[in-house]
């Protein structure tokens, strides 16, 4: 466990660190996001007069300082009284995206009130007009994108929160998002008979980006792309949902030569260091997406742990890249990764 993980533990509830670090089952697909990474090897360019690097990225519209964008994880007030709002101020400060989770536990108009580009996460809804209720109130926060989880048709075993009897948030908490038209809260639904018709009612109903959250193997890459999705992010949900999913990295590779250049590429997942984020860009990803870790930086320093955390990324992945011979992420390629 890093330090800083090791100070969130001590700030947290046990039951809610177990949340926040637990994934689905035996937690073998949490585990293998990280080794996933550690294997890999990076092959540095010499000689190339990197001079200056530029480590920013545009994104449907957004210019990033930093291919790095905040994932979106639930229950951020259960990690720090500042919640998802002090979240976002990191995020401003940092000059990234926060990608809030349809769980925050604050309002979307606060978080987007911090200046933080935000894009809103969304499990996609059965109930049809509570959905649009939803993404509508997204839209007039101010939300760039939408991103839909689509890896969640039931909800992960958490054995950690079965084993702590944690299934809800305690009182005083609501998922603030999930209010409808009357400002009753409503449950998050899950329903495995979602398919491809629910995108298209999706996209019918805005036009704001939509990016796919969990997509693993190409031949669903290729069918978001037929299905005019605009962006795909691959992911495991950070071991949380399959316990035995691929490792995103190792998923990674065949996803970028399914969707070809068409639409960007992210990747969450095992994401710890400079050279995590360095291998993923290499491998053809626009960007990787940081879960736990922001969460271990609000546990243990609040809105400034985030930024530090945030920052520590910056400063790690422009050191790889100078030594790997890399002025901006796009000079990385993916024969310097073995
Ligand atoms: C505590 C926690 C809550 C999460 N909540 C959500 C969520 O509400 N929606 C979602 O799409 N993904 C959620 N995720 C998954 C993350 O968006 C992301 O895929 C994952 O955390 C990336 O892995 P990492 O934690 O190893 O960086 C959550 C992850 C964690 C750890
Ligand atoms: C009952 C809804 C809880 C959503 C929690 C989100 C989460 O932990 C995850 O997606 O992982």
């Amino acid at each position: 466990m890093t330090a800083l993980a090791e100070r969130a533990r001590a700030a947290l509830d046990p039951v809610h660190w177990d949340f926040f670090a637990g994934g689905a089952g035996e937690e073998r697909t949490l585990r293998a996001n990280e080794e996933a990474f550690s294997r890999r090897r990076i092959v540095p360019r010499v000689l190339r007069g990197v001079g200056d690097r530029d480590l920013s990225t545009e994104l449907f519209g957004t210019r990033l300082s930093m291919p790095v964008l905040v994932a979106p994880t639930a229950f951020h007030r259960l990690a720090h009284p500042a919640g998802e709002v002090g979240t976002a101020g990191a995020v401003a400060a940092s000059d990234t995206v926060m990608v809030v989770s349809m769980a925050a536990t604050q309002p979307v108009e606060d978080i987007t009130a911090t200046g933080a580009a935000v894009w809103f996460q969304l499990y996609p809804q059965p109930d049809d007009e509570f959905q649009r209720h939803v993404v509508k109130r997204a839209e007039a926060a101010g939300c760039r994108a939408l991103v839909v989880t689509v890896d969640s048709p039931v909800f992960g075993r958490r054995e950690r929160d079965r084993r702590n009897g944690f299934d809800d948030l305690p009182d005083g908490y609501t998922c603030e998002n999930m209010r409808d038209g009357e400002g009753r809260v409503r449950e998050i639904g899950f329903d495995p008979t979602l398919g491809w018709e629910h995108v298209h009612r999706l996209r019918a109903s805005t036009g704001l980006p939509i990016v796919l959250k969990g997509v693993l193997h190409p031949a669903d890459a290729r069918l978001a792309v037929e299905h005019g999705v605009d962006g795909l992010i691959v992911s495991n949900h950070g071991g949380r949902q399959l316990d035995g999913a691929i490792a995103t990295v190792d998923a990674l590779p065949a996803i970028v030569r399914a969707v070809d250049g068409r639409i960007p590429v992210l990747v969450d997942g095992g994401v710890r260091r400079g050279a995590d984020i360095a291998v993923a860009l290499a491998l053809g990803a626009t960007a990787v997406l940081i879960g736990r870790p922001i969460i271990w930086g609000l546990a243990a320093g609040g809105p400034s742990g985030v930024r530090d955390v945030l920052e520590a990324f910056r400063d790690e992945l422009d050191h790889v890249l100078t030594l790997a011979g890399a002025a901006r992420p796009s000079d990385l390629t993916a024969d310097q990764v073995a």
